[in-house]
């Protein structure tokens, strides 16, 4: 409960069966001093009333208890921030020193609109506020608090959306990593540093964003030389166009996952994306640096229901029998289901009856397209398994005639070169 007190009103509040008077005053200051600014010179305050009898319990629990909610008010309203460290993006008109600049965070999703099966939208929830709730723990075995997500899935399927929904849920802030934007791993150290506590700091796709595979190859080479100033050094690309997507090293990374996080207070979240989870280096995913792997995967019918629900209010209708049938059978995802759940009638309204039978056509085209596209990597693999098998055997052809003339002669294989 938000109260306000104006100058001489009272405001009684209950505590534990205690009345409480609250009063707002102002006092003028001593000091004789001209202001242009009415109202500078005074000092404002609360004065609280109690009997003398209460002290123990207003000192010990009212008043901590008054600051906390207080404190919960303030984080609650504060206007969150999506902040980028993509200059090229030039879009923040307030741009400070900063190395990040920001814009208001205003994403709608939440857990509600987001479509996932609900047993996996629960276990997502209750992973957050676990951590949301686990200060003390970190603390107690001497860890940062943080947690690591990896989002996987193909295009669409709301990667971002959830990262929007997670941020939402926690009142927290995002800071979206452009890697490639970062010049190298001090600079990276530097973004990490300025991030605050109550964060969400988002890698999207992750593959793109790094040469994983070649620079950790090098990186063990140079085993011992984890984040060294080598790093930092300005690199002499042989192809400057692959280089810019290599300035910041795995190791540099993994660095910053580990270790810099224990410098800065507060909890944070980090999340990196993909659309192929495969092409990642495993040492940059292993639990406790990523710590919970969430697939994000085609809708399934459980998941359209709650499209249907958000984009047409319907949450029963004749044809969700055969839009499950072929959810079931043909890959789609949310977002071209939702896609399908837009289209306006020509009187400017949604209607579902339209937007459904819309959705079926697309999934029976959908269905046939996949089976097209299949039979076509089928014939591809056929033709190229017979065109090895004739290189094969005429390989073999050329073998067996070349032993045969050096039998001839009375040469055995190897003398002859074979
Ligand atoms: N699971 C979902 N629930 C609700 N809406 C979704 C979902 N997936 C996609 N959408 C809709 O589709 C749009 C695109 O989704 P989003 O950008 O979150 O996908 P993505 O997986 O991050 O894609 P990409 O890999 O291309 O970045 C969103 O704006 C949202 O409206």
């Amino acid at each position: 409960l938000r109260v306000t007190v104006d100058d001489h009103e009272e405001v009684t509040d209950d505590f534990s069966g205690t009345t409480i008077w609250w009063y707002a005053s102002k006092r003028q200051s001593k000091a004789q001093v001209i202001t242009f600014y009415p109202g500078e010179d005074e000092r404002r305050f609360y004065k609280v009333v109690f009997h003398r009898r209460h002290r123990d319990l207003v000192v010990d629990s009212y008043l901590p208890f008054v600051l906390g909610e207080g404190r919960a008010v303030t984080v609650k309203n504060r206007q969150r921030r999506l902040f980028t460290n993509n200059a090229s993006r030039n879009w923040n008109p307030y741009r400070s020193k900063s190395v990040w600049s920001h814009v208001p965070f205003e994403h709608p999703a939440t857990f509600d609109t987001l479509a996932m099966h609900p047993d996996e939208k629960e276990a997502i929830v209750d992973d957050l506020m676990a951590f949301q709730e686990s200060k003390d723990y970190y603390a107690k075995v001497g860890k940062a608090w943080k947690r690591g997500y990896l989002l996987y899935g193909p295009p669409g399927t709301g990667k971002s959306t959830m990262i929007a929904a997670m941020a939402n849920f926690l009142d927290y802030d995002v800071y979206d990593l452009e890697l490639t934007a970062v010049k190298n791993n001090t600079e990276l150290r530097k973004l990490f540093i300025e991030t605050t506590g109550k964060s969400i700091i988002v890698i999207e796709d992750i593959d793109c964003s790094i040469d994983l595979t070649g620079k950790r190859r090098k990186d063990k080479k140079a085993s011992s030389d984890k984040d060294s100033d080598d790093d930092d050094k300005p690199k002499l690309p042989m192809d400057p166009e692959k280089d810019d997507a290599t300035k910041v090293t795995l190791s540099g990374l993994l660095n910053f996952i580990d270790g810099l996080w224990s410098a800065c207070g507060g909890e944070r979240i980090i999340i990196f994306t993909t659309n192929h989870k495969e092409k990642l280096d495993p040492a940059l995913i292993r639990r406790g640096r990523m710590d919970k792997h969430i697939e994000m995967s085609y809708c399934r019918f459980e998941g359209f229901k709650v499209l249907a629900k958000n984009y047409l209010d319907v949450i029963e209708h004749e044809l969700f029998g055969e839009i499950q049938r072929l959810l079931e059978e043909t890959d789609m995802s949310p977002a071209d289901v939702a896609e399908n759940l837009m289209p306006m009638s020509k009187k400017k309204k949604r209607d579902p009856d339209l937007c459904f039978s819309g959705l079926i056509e697309a999934l029976k085209q959908a269905k046939e397209d996949a089976a097209a596209a299949a039979a076509k990597a089928k014939e591809e693999e056929e033709a190229k398994e017979a065109e090895a098998k004739k290189v094969k055997e005429k390989e073999e052809a050329e073998v067996k005639k070349a032993n045969e003339e050096n039998k001839g002669k009375g040469k055995a294989p190897e003398e002859a070169g074979i």
